[in-house]
């Protein structure tokens, strides 16, 4: 970890501020829609769902026996490809949703939001397939954007149904061609020195300065590890390595005109480029055994105990919040903030029981122009011209912009990239959010123009911050769970239910088959 001081991605950095004063580059909003479009693909798969798929891959579904039903359902998952989708209104992001099991990610924004589509722009992670397009054109959308790869009923699946696939690429191409809405491919280059300042920050995150910090004797370099690893995931997952086949998937879903160079260079460099991207950030929340976001006060602990967000999930979130930050006004920091609630019952999307509720970063009043306020910090003399009593703060905006009320009897979460300060503590609990997840590296600081003294003392609202799992638990538990003592029952007492059954069912199958053995010896 003492290489985290000096090194980041191959070379020496400087920090933040240092290297690049008054000059932080920001992410277009395009660009923004569509990463995080990419990243609810990944969104954890919810329990339910990981059992039924679990099921399925056991054989122990419902239609146990009929093979028809079986086979179909296997082609059915190989071909058609878990997709994520951001639903955008205005330029403002009003929803976020990935594919369930049951259901693909544009029926699900279709059933949620209904006629409510009409003019907003959805930015899908795959193309999206005929059934799901059919229905949100007919909703009236805008527009829809979707990753340039292989769509959401698979190409590059090796199935019987390929032919499927085809047809449906054509009916989808049928449906565009026919239709007021503007399905396209919205990618734009990264702006200069952007990739720079995403490493340079992600490795300097408040995340990884609080691991570097209480884990100072060991010399891995697990962000650089980390950060390799997932460039090589999602290259996997959303690029086509192989050129031909590329060409040959945009042709099938109506791109030639993106299969000629430089255009195809250029296509496939953009992606590449948000892919790595999107891997650095990821980096930035890590995932490593013995830490997570935990709550540090066990009476707080017990009494949420039923409500703590599985690892997985909460570090999901966490990422987007990250994404967030990169789209910041302010010239020295960015920070992002993103405010989800979990329904009690579960949700017909392939986030389970939780649902989005808003989303913000630090920026001017809406509408300001470059030089309307001063972008001065606090290192700056004269306190009148300081950025601090102009600024909107990333929760503040993810409060303001939200799209769904805040209901009391649902636990309703923030995911804040640098701790909340002075102003914003009495706003999330006053707002009646149950959770803070964020880091703690700049509590207790004061400063003239910002502090952060309320967020130590901030009670009633759980506050869930990176640190160090007790190692006997962390030892005992699967590394992506959060641990409290419901969740350790809830684990390990089915576990243990299970072996006992196996345990119970040899025995009875040895008892049956005792004579036969006593035979044949
Ligand atoms: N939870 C938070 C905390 C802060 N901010 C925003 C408001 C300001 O735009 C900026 C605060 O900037 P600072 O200059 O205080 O941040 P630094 O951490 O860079 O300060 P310092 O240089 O003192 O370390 O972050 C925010 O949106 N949400």
């Amino acid at each position: 970890m003492q290489n985290l001081e000096i090194t980041g991605a191959g070379r020496s950095v400087s920090t933040q501020t240092d290297s690049m004063t008054g000059q932080i580059p920001r992410l277009s909003k395009v660009n923004l829609f569509t990463l995080l479009s990419l990243w609810m693909e990944l969104f954890p798969a919810v329990e339910g769902q990981r059992q039924k798929s679990q099921e399925k891959e056991e054989g122990k579904c419902g239609h146990l026996g009929d093979n028809e039903e079986m086979a179909r359902v296997s082609t059915d998952r190989k071909q058609v490809k878990k997709t994520g989708l951001v639903v955008v209104k205005n330029m403002k992001i009003v929803d976020l949703h990935c594919s369930s099991e049951e259901l693909h990610a544009g029926k699900i924004a279709l059933i949620k939001h209904g006629s409510r589509l009409k003019n907003c722009d959805l930015y899908f992670s795959r193309k999206p397939c005929s059934a799901c397009l059919k229905m949100i054109v007919n909703a009236g959308v805008n527009r829809i954007s979707y990753w340039p790869a292989d769509p959401e009923i698979s190409l590059l699946s090796e199935t019987s149904t390929s032919e499927d696939a085809k047809l449906d690429a054509k009916a989808v191409e049928r449906l565009k061609s026919n239709s007021r809405a503007h399905v396209c491919v919205l990618l734009q280059p990264l702006v200069c020195c952007m990739m720079q300042f995403v490493e340079e920050t992600s490795y300097k995150c408040d995340f990884i300065q609080k691991m570097a910090k209480t884990f100072p004797d060991t010399n891995i370099d697990f962000y650089s590890k980390c950060r390799q690893e997932r460039i090589k995931e999602y290259e996997l997952l959303f690029f086509v390595s192989n050129e031909e086949l590329h060409k040959q998937i945009l042709m099938t879903i109506g791109l030639e005109n993106l299969c000629e160079n430089p255009y195809f260079s250029n296509l496939r460099q953009n992606m590449k480029d948000l892919i790595l991207l999107l891997a650095t950030v990821a980096s930035s929340v890590p995932i490593c055994k013995h830490y997570g976001f935990y709550c540090d006060k066990t009476e707080q602990s017990n009494e949420i105990h039923n409500q703590s967000l599985p690892q997985e999930i909460a570090r999901h979130c966490m990422v987007q919040a990250r994404l967030l930050a990169y789209r910041t006004e302010d010239h020295k920091i960015g920070v992002g903030a993103v405010i989800w609630a979990e329904k009690k019952s579960q949700n017909c999307d392939g986030t389970g029981m939780m649902y989005f509720i808003g989303c913000g970063y630090n920026a001017f009043p809406v509408g300001s122009e470059y030089a309307d306020f001063p972008n001065m910090d606090d290192k700056q003399k004269d306190r009148e011209i300081r950025k601090f009593r102009y600024i909107v703060h990333a929760e503040q905006n993810a409060l303001t912009f939200r799209c769904q009320e805040i209901k009391p009897e649902e636990k309703s979460m923030i995911f804040v990239t640098k701790c909340p300060c002075d102003e914003c503590v009495p706003l999330i609990k006053g707002a009646g959010i149950k959770q803070i997840y964020t880091g703690d590296i700049d509590v207790g600081r004061k400063k003239a123009d910002i502090s952060y003294m309320r967020f130590g003392e901030l009670e009633g609202v759980s506050k869930f911050t990176v640190s160090k799992i007790h190692i006997f638990f962390s030892n005992m538990l699967p590394i992506n769970v959060v641990w409290y003592p419901a969740t350790y029952f809830n684990l390990i007492i089915p576990t243990l239910l299970k072996s006992f059954n196996k345990v119970l069912s040899q025995f009875i199958f040895m008892c049956k088959h005792l004579p036969n053995y006593k035979f044949s010896v």
